[in-house]
């Protein structure tokens, strides 16, 4: 059995097309679907089942619910259900009919989506780090329900879109860790009667246009005490998934600009996707609170929804932006189980884009339905506190980005090659919903040292700390 599938990007189907094309969809997805849907059955006995049913993922499910279904537990010694195996035991090798214990090399090629599951394919192939089954069952299903409850009272976000003021397709809420830090963002990430937050750089359907677009969050709570319950595990699992990262992936050496500082889960923003329909389009994560080189924890509750990520093209391997390798061009779409802990590192956010994308249909989760909640748990460092940031000619400390090849409008001068890569500040008056406000085409080169602080003389003259 393969372990991915790639297909082209699909018309959006009917349940009906879905019924006739599910011998067609990834087994990985179907498994990732039934692992989520019932976490306490193994893999083998999952894939035994769907197989069984001819790769029916209902049929399967409705057996599974069975009592009488055997259900082969395997507990690691912490009494957590294991993680789920790679699916490259059951890769058959055509010309001997035995397990093939070479993996065939994939390419995510342009206008194709490369659907992974297997934890090792999503490694190599992608930024990130995957932990199937992060938390053991009964935590996670009490945090989907404690969020659930929560996120009634969530907002969609505001961002400006070519002077239009649209809404996000989603709601989100946004969590610090105690009473003091949530006054403290309150009076000094205020601007304008929003807080402004985690901010999107996101590229139009379609277009080639460059714009930003940013979250204003008008509502600031405090960790509930499942989130913060959470956290310190999220902590130490980020910790040492960065050090395995860099050790597998950068040879030992982390990026420049990487902060070698332990990674810290001091804030965490919640979306909530209620139905096939709430998504959240192409776009990197803001950096201004950050820092270069972030690294975002991002743990998945309640119905699976495919996750998509592609390469901003300045960052394609062995190509040039003018000559990309059309076989590195296509997306990678990963689907997010329940109690999945996808880790993205740090090269994700300066030269990857991510999406959620509309799905046509979805298997119900048996707690949320057709809910599914996100929290991506997020280090704003210190050094980067918007008393340190950089103020625009407009007296609004200013947005913090990296030149690459979609940057073009940003200002022609600093989107030279050479110039790819680099940091800047610029004002983003005009980003946010405010109509009257007008960007007043300030730009700061950044200037950040290995560990991608600030370095000082340059930021310090433009805002002093209070
Ligand atoms: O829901 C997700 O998995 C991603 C959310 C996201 O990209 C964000 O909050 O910035
Ligand atoms: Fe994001």
């Amino acid at each position: 059995m393969d372990a991915f599938v790639t297909r082209r990007p699909q018309k959006r189907k009917t349940s009906d097309d879905f019924a006739v094309e599910s011998h067609e969809e990834s087994t990985d997805i179907k498994l990732a679907i039934l692992a989520s849907l019932h976490p306490d059955i193994e893999q083998e006995m999952l894939l035994d089942i769907l197989l069984a049913h001819d790769g029916d993922v209902q049929a399967t499910s409705n057996t599974l619910k069975s009592p009488s279904t055997p259900r082969s537990v395997k507990k690691t010694a912490n009494n957590r259900i294991a993680g789920q195996t790679s699916l490259r035991a059951f890769a058959i090798d055509p010309s001997s009919g035995e397990p093939s214990p070479k993996k065939p090399k994939i390419l995510s090629k342009k206008g194709q989506t490369l659907h992974l599951y297997d934890p090792q394919d999503i490694s190599e192939h992608t930024p990130c780090t995957i932990i199937h089954n992060f938390l053991p069952a009964h935590e996670a299903n009490e945090l989907l329900s404690e969020l659930l409850e929560e996120s009634k009272t969530f907002q969609k976000a505001s961002f400006k879109l070519f002077d239009n003021i649209v809404s996000s397709p989603h709601t989100s809420g946004f969590y610090v860790g105690s009473q003091k830090e949530l006054q403290e963002q309150k009076d000094d990430y205020h601007y304008n009667g929003g807080r402004i937050s985690v901010g999107f750089c996101s590229h139009f359907p379609g277009s080639a246009t460059f714009i930003d677009s940013y979250r204003i969050v008008q509502d600031v709570r405090t960790l509930t005490p499942k989130l913060e319950a959470v956290r310190g595990r999220v902590q130490e699992t980020v910790n040492s998934a960065i050090e395995e990262h860099i050790r597998t992936h950068h040879g030992g050496q982390k990026p420049r600009h990487q902060p070698s500082e332990p990674w810290c889960a001091n804030v965490a923003f919640v979306n909530c996707y209620n139905g096939p329909q709430e998504s959240v389009g192409w776009h990197t994560d803001q950096l201004t609170y950050l820092g270069p080189r972030p690294t975002i924890a991002s743990l998945s509750l309640g119905v699976t929804r495919e996750f998509r990520l592609r390469r901003i093209s300045s960052f394609l391997p062995s190509s040039t932006s003018d000559n990309p390798d059309p076989n590195l061009q296509g997306q990678v779409s990963l689907p997010l189980p329940h109690n999945s802990l996808l880790i993205m590192h740090s090269t994700t956010q300066e030269e990857w884009k991510h999406s959620v994308s509309p799905s046509p249909t979805l298997t119900p989760h048996p707690v949320s339905g057709n809910i599914r909640i996100n929290i991506t748990y997020r280090h704003y460092r210190s050094a980067f506190h918007p008393k340190y940031t950089p103020k625009c000619h407009c007296g609004v400390p200013g947005v913090l980005r990296v030149v690459t090849n979609d940057t073009k409008q940003a200002n022609g001068e600093r989107e030279r090659k050479e110039n790819r890569g680099r940091y800047f500040y610029m004002c983003h008056a005009g980003n946010v919903p405010d109509p009257t406000k007008k960007k007043c085409g300030w730009f700061l080169w950044g200037d950040f040292d290995q560990d991608g602080n600030p370095r000082g003389l340059n930021m310090a003259n433009q805002s002093k700390p209070r």
